[in-house]
């Protein structure tokens, strides 16, 4: 017997059905947790009050990050004070709920402590073929390993706490097809940013979508990371690569991954994992990755983006009228007038580090361009943040924090830090940050702040200049 070629997300979805039921949803199973303190103390509290127990602790991995402070933790032997109540009491409970219903976790002390989607991978938790949850709309970071990962609300935190299942409606797949192959200086974030750009913040919307072509093939898998991270701010529900040699290399002896025997029997899944010939997409997108200029955002949505060599747009310049009256309201934010170059737009913040650009990969790119250089006068304020403690002690024997703080920069634990405002890494209000996070929108990084997004090499290439700057002008 033949069966119908599938995609990547239909197999991996068949693999996990438990039950389907008659109104068209099904019961999945749900190999990995990822918890963090921000949208678990409700789903804690819940099952608490119902008198349950966590189906599958083992399944179930925690670290805090969100609120974390990124400067020094512990003085002279001494903790040091989390000041803000809500960051301390969140962080509280996730090491006294983790205790009493028996859930692994990263300690703030710890130091395989990081974000959340930088440990997963690193640890090996993040598996090809796995489904993959985590309270968080970034958890699409993980479906560069053929992983379907995606974001789930507080209340399906509790379900899967309860149950090690979600009850899910199928999403349809994309195809998007990134042909050529980058040029100088162009990234993997410049790749999601342009996807962003060419399916807009709702394009993806009902989607799985399922990155393919020689650019992604040739991606790291850091690289793929970057990528999937964004497939939410497309819209979509995850983001998808099929697992290849690189990806088994990257898995391969992480402290969770399978060894031995269960690595091969794994493996020899894993190669199964890809989409066959003559399966249909529901949609297919083609971006030419030859075309892709370094890009920065202009607007309030990931969606708003020019390469570095063009300028502010007219709102009169798009078709749709609710777009027009959209990107007028975000110039206006921003602060920015119609037709300025983006290269004459000046910057007093620099953020290299969140869960799309904090891992080493990242902060050495970055470093080869601060490095020799220094900050320029008008930069008041410029963080590194590692997206683990892991990555930090990687950097640190490269020299990479060497070359950062002599350049000015500040040298920090990690955690999230001024990706969002949670924690006391703010921009000012009123004030632009050139950010390697990947969410613009108004006051992200603090009321008022003002982002651009860009990737680690154009961050770094603000910090020197001060300004939005073309990166590929420094390094050229
Ligand atoms: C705090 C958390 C729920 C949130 C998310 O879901 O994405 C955060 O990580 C973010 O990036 O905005
Ligand atoms: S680094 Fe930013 S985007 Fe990523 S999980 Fe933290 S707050 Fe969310």
């Amino acid at each position: 017997m033949t069966s119908s070629p599938r995609t990547l997300y239909q197999k991996i979805w068949d693999d996990h059905v438990v039950k389907t039921l008659d109104d068209g949803t099904a019961l999945i199973f749900i190999d990995r947790h990822l918890i963090h303190e921000v949208t678990t103390p409700q789903a804690f509290e819940a099952l608490r009050l119902a008198g349950r127990k966590l189906r599958r602790p083992d399944l179930t991995l925690a670290v805090p990050d969100h609120n974390v402070p990124t400067t020094a933790r512990v003085l002279n032997g001494v903790r040091l004070p989390i000041v803000d109540p809500m960051s301390k009491a969140q962080l509280e409970a996730l090491v006294t709920n983790c205790a009493e219903f028996g859930v692994e976790l990263y300690s703030i002390d710890a130091p395989e402590q990081g974000i959340v989607h930088v440990i997963g991978p690193e640890q090996g938790f993040t598996l090809p073929g796995v489904t993959m949850v985590c309270g968080d709309s970034h958890t699409a970071t993980h479906g560069a390993f053929g992983a379907l990962a995606f974001g789930i609300g507080t209340s399906e935190v509790e379900h899967v706490f309860a149950t090690q299942t979600l009850l899910l409606r199928q999403s349809k797949a994309m195809e998007v097809r990134v042909t050529g192959t980058l040029g100088f200086s162009v990234s993997a974030k410049d790749v999601a940013l342009a996807v962003c750009g060419a399916l807009g913040s709702g394009g993806g919307a009902g989607y799985v979508i399922e990155y393919t072509g020689p650019v992604i093939e040739a991606l790291s898998m850091e690289g793929r990371m970057t990528l999937c991270n964004m497939a939410i701010e497309a819209g979509a529900r995850a983001g998808l690569v099929a697992p290849d040699q690189k990806t088994f290399d990257y898995v391969q002896g992480r402290p969770r991954a399978p060894k031995g025997d269960a690595w091969d029997k794994a493996l020899a899944w894993w190669q199964t994992l890809k989409t066959d010939a003559g399966a249909v997409y529901d949609r297919v997108i083609e971006i030419d990755g030859s075309a892709i200029a370094p890009l920065v955002t202009w607007g309030t949505s990931p969606e708003d983006v020019v390469p570095i060599t063009g300028t502010v747009p007219d709102p009169m310049s798009f078709a749709d009228p609710s777009k027009q009256a959209a990107a007028a309201k975000s110039l206006d934010y921003m602060g920015l007038t119609p037709g300025t170059r983006m290269a004459d737009v000046s910057v007093e913040n620099i953020f290299i580090g969140s869960c799309t650009n904090s891992r080493i990969e990242d902060l050495r790119v970055a470093a080869a361009v601060v490095q020799g250089r220094k900050l320029a006068g008008n930069v008041r304020q410029a963080l590194v943040v590692p997206g683990s403690g892991l990555v930090k002690r990687q950097a640190e024997a490269e020299g990479l924090d060497r070359i950062f703080i002599e350049a000015g920069f500040e040298w920090r634990e990690p955690g999230c830090s001024m990706c969002l405002g949670m924690n006391p890494d703010q921009v000012p209000a009123g004030e632009r940050c050139a950010s390697t996070s990947n969410r613009n929108f108004v006051g992200r990084q603090g009321p008022g702040s003002r982002t651009h997004l860009l990737s680690p090499a154009m961050a770094a290439a603000a910090a020197v200049t001060g300004r939005l700057a073309d990166v590929r002008e420094l390094m050229g």
